[in-house]
């Protein structure tokens, strides 16, 4: 495909141009404010299974030159009645030291430190991905929203590792851990909507599923997201760092956001 960015030349103004999802309907991200939130009752809470991945098996920490993405086993699933979606990868979303805000999704107007997306396809429908990609009911994206507090060692699984992949393409294996960890506490409670993958291509086929209450990293956690990795790879003559890859709130158009909780 074309090659896209968050800045510059190819920044995100350019994507319709070569992604023509990207300038349609149903985009994501969302600001989640009170005049288009609407309690759901029907609303259950979010079954992880499979997610306490044993050492033995490996994960994969990849540069893809847009975020450090983890490729995930596929164990790993969720049900979202009354389909199971089996896990692909998860990636992260963050700003800059100068200005540490870059979560996709906001709440009443705050953009978070950052945001972690666990990227999921309905695997009850869908043979692949790819597949469940292309279909307006194929992909289940969770995003966990990210607030600086104490040292988190749940994310030095992945942080520990950028060092490794400062550059586009590469990439290390890890062992397995328990992803639940990066998870907060309430997974009854969250923010849901149908929407599109932030990135191009821009497909509209997310179910998105935006925990309530953000997990906290440490601001040197932080900090290392914020400093440690390049868009580029390691013989370009002009690196790029790697910030503020969030992409700008989307028009809501006459979506409303469900909510799992009352207050
Ligand atoms: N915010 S977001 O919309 O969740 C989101 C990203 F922001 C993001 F950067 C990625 S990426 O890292 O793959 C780089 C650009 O595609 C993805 N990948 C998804 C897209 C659909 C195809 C596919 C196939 C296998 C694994 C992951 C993915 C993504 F879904
Ligand atoms: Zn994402």
């Amino acid at each position: 495909g074309y090659s896209w960015a968050y800045s510059g030349a190819h920044g995100e103004k350019t994507w319709p141009t070569n992604y023509g999802f990207c300038g349609g309907v149903y985009q994501s991200p969302l600001d989640f404010h009170e005049n288009i939130l609407q309690y759901d009752s029907s609303l259950r809470p979010i079954k992880l299974f499979g997610y306490d991945v044993a050492t033995a098996e490996s994960f994969t920490v990849s540069n893809n030159g847009h975020s450090v993405s983890v490729t995930l086993v596929p164990t790993m699933k969720i049900e979202i009645e009354p389909f199971h979606y089996t896990a692909s990868q998860l990636h992260l979303h963050w700003g800059h030291k100068n200005n540490p805000k870059g979560s996709e999704h906001c709440i009443e107007g705050r953009r978070f430190p950052a945001e972690v997306h666990v990227v999921h396809y309905n695997s009850d429908k869908y043979t692949d991905i790819t597949k469940a990609t292309e279909a307006a009911d194929g992909l289940a994206v969770l995003g966990i929203l990210i607030e600086v507090g104490s040292f988190n060692p749940s994310f030095e699984n992945i942080l520990s590792h950028l060092n490794s992949i400062k550059y586009k393409d590469q990439s290390i294996q890890i062992a397995g851990f328990n992803v639940q960890e990066l998870f907060p506490k309430r997974l009854d409670e969250y923010f849901r909507y149908e929407g599109s993958l932030t990135t191009p291509p821009c497909n509209p086929s997310v179910l998105w599923t935006v925990f309530r209450n953000p997990v906290l990293i440490s601001e040197a956690q932080l900090f290392a997201l914020e400093t440690t990795l390049y868009c580029t790879d390691r013989n370009s003559s002009e690196p790029i760092q790697m910030t503020n890859n969030y992409r700008q709130l989307q028009a809501h158009g006459d979506r409303l956001v469900s909510v799992s909780f009352r207050e």
